[in-house]
């Protein structure tokens, strides 16, 4: 079955966007259709799509700027029904480690959607070519939601 899948992308430097390209080529290699949101809205992202979640971390912990509107629009608002998956990068050497990512999984649930794997966390320092990382968690995380 073709599945739609709307990879919303919180970058600062760029590393997020690769992430997300490696990920779509990899779900339409199976046979599904994506659209890549840089400057995702939620009037903008199809609801009956199961969405992604591909985010960065930056300041202290803070979501990069691209994806900041977004987040913040999730409050108040009821996704019943939407299923997602979770893919962030960050740096083990901060503190903070992939606490936006892990702040928009907490958003994203409190809408009522449903996270259908483990999040993926892909520490950079260890995986300077986090995309080739996260393609091998996110196959795995389709085998398993
Ligand atoms: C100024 C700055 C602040 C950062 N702060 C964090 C942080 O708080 N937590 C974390 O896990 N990674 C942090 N990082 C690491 C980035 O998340 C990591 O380099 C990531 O690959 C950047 O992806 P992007 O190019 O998509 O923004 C920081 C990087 C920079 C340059």
């Amino acid at each position: 079955m073709t599945t739609h899948y709307e990879i919303i992308v919180g970058t600062m430097l760029g590393a997020s966007e690769y992430v997300a390209e490696a990920i779509a080529k990899t779900l339409e290699q199976l046979g599904n259709t994506f659209t890549i949101h840089l400057e995702p809205t939620l009037s903008g992202i199809n609801k009956d799509s199961t969405w992604i979640v591909c985010t960065s971390t930056h300041g202290a912990g803070e979501l990069p700027d691209n994806i900041q509107p977004f987040a913040k629009s999730l409050k108040d608002t009821d996704l019943t029904g939407v299923n997602f998956y979770v893919i962030g990068l960050g740096d083990t050497s901060y503190d903070t480690f992939c606490h936006g990512a892990k702040d928009i999984e907490t958003a994203m649930k409190n809408t009522g959607a449903t996270l259908l794997a483990e999040p993926i966390h892909i520490d950079v320092l260890e995986h300077p070519i986090p995309e080739d990382e996260a393609v091998a968690l996110f196959q795995r995380s389709l085998e398993t939601a």
